[in-house]
């Protein structure tokens, strides 16, 4: 198996119930439901998307041919002191991550002392042995992963409406305001909508108002 990254980089995590976390972040090239191509977006399934997840040119990008090189080089970024009480922790994102992460790479992590977390639309089965799974339903994708950890919506998608998920089996649930030419707005109407229905927590994408990565 052969892993295409984008790029490989350590920060905070800055969404979810694990924000403010140190963390690699891996993101995997290529998604299922865009080109990530501009010219392509308006008729992708997900056409909201804020991330850059073509090639494999970003910082610590590249192609790893076997889950030991993908491990060693998110071992390699990972820049905090060592500390045998602090597991260490990496966030396989991308594009999609689980059109390419699977049971090697992630016992390949594991054997490193990482703890292995994903965010993934949901169109894909996961792989045995993650330890936590973020899933983004997108409203015009089927969704196959419908138990995880925390059930992460971007808010609104006009057919993807929370009712639609609250009955699934996630630890916690999460309105994600929509970033674009809509944010402030977005933003007022999750608040709204987590304040009339508790179920519903806030995540904001506090690395954007940090101005990190
Ligand atoms: C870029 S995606 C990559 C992982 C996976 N493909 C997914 O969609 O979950 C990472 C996270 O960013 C969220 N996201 C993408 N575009 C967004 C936007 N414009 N505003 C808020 N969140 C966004 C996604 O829903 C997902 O939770
Ligand atoms: N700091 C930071 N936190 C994040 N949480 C999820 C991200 C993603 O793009 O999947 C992301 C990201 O790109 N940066
Ligand atoms: S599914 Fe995720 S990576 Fe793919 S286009 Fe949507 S937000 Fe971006
Ligand atoms: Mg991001």
């Amino acid at each position: 198996m052969t892993y295409r990254l984008k790029e490989i980089f350590y920060t905070l995590q800055g969404e979810g119930a694990h924000a403010g976390r140190p963390a690699v972040f891996a993101r995997f090239a290529s998604c299922n439901l865009w080109t990530g191509q501009e010219k392509d977006r308006l008729r992708a399934v997900c056409r909201f998307c804020d991330t850059d997840f073509v090639g494999i040119d970003g910082p610590g990008g590249g192609r790893f041919a076997t889950a030991d090189a993908l491990a060693d080089a998110i071992d390699s970024t990972w820049a905090g002191q060592p500390n045998p009480s602090v597991e260490r922790y990496v966030v396989c994102t991308g594009g999609e991550p689980l059109l390419q992460l699977d049971a090697p790479a992630i016992d390949a992590l594991h054997t490193r002392g990482f703890t292995v977390a994903v965010e993934t639309n949901g169109t894909q089965p996961a792989p045995v042995g993650l330890d936590w799974i973020c899933v983004s339903p997108k409203a015009d994708a089927p969704l196959v992963l419908v138990t995880g950890d925390e059930l992460k919506l971007v808010y609104p998608q006009e057919t993807a409406q929370p009712e639609r998920f609250e009955h699934l089996s996630f630890e916690r649930f999460l309105l994600q305001p929509m970033d674009g030419p809509d944010q402030d707005k977005n933003t007022r109407l999750a608040v709204e909508y987590c304040l009339a229905h508790p179920q519903w927590r806030l995540s904001l994408q506090t690395h954007k108002y940090l101005g990190i990565a």
